[in-house]
């Protein structure tokens, strides 16, 4: 694990092209993982067959949960499909729902797909050197519709806790689908 002394200041390298870092750990998540996730399982156990690829990889430095202290990092969301679904992160709400966060685009395209407990969705485009403001009680997900890696610079408030539970039970609300080579927002049909 990470050893950052978060009472004190250091310095963290990410490259600003690849939000590589050379000294932090990475975390990975790989479509075996998130398999049922997706819309479509049997395209995702079509994949397992012959790989398991990696969907995407974030670099966390182990941030105390502490009220106060800031998050951050940098996700890497790989380009592809499941059947007509773009790869995409989970997704979650924060424990404590009214905790915001900002993704920063260092490279790439694709979506930030937010909605709240009342089932509300903004579906936000991102592109390189764009800021996106997820706002407080929004669950979130990154979805990459471009044909290479949605490089991503992250901060949250680090007490927020990760709820992973209410979309893995209750699905997400909105799907991107790849519609005739472009990128779709549609209803999820499982949404409950
Ligand atoms: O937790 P998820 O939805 O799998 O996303 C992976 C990581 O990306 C972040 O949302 C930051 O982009 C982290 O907070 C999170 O753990
Ligand atoms: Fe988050």
């Amino acid at each position: 694990m990470n050893q950052f002394n978060w009472d004190s200041s250091f310095l963290v390298d990410f490259d600003l092209k690849t939000g590589k870092s050379e000294t932090a750990e990475s975390s990975k998540r790989t479509l075996s993982q998130m398999k049922d996730m997706y819309h479509d399982v049997q395209a995702a156990e079509e994949i397992l067959k012959n790989e398991d690829p990696v969907i995407y990889e974030w670099h966390e430095l182990g941030c105390p949960e502490r009220a106060g202290d800031l998050a951050f990092g940098t996700t890497i969301l790989y380009p592809g499909k499941v059947g007509s679904e773009y790869f995409m992160t989970k997704g979650h709400f924060h424990t404590i729902l009214e905790t915001a966060e900002v993704y920063y685009m260092l490279d790439g395209e694709g979506f930030m797909v937010m909605e709240n407990p009342e089932g509300d969705t903004i579906e936000m485009p991102l592109k390189k050197g764009e800021v996106v403001y997820v706002p407080r009680r929004y669950a979130h997900r990154t979805v990459n519709t471009g044909d290479k890696p949605l490089r991503t610079f992250y901060v949250f408030g680090a007490d927020a806790g990760h709820d992973y539970g209410t979309i893995e039970t209750k699905g997400y609300h909105k799907m991107i689908v790849d519609e005739d080579g472009k990128p779709a927002v549609v209803d999820n049909p499982n949404w409950k």
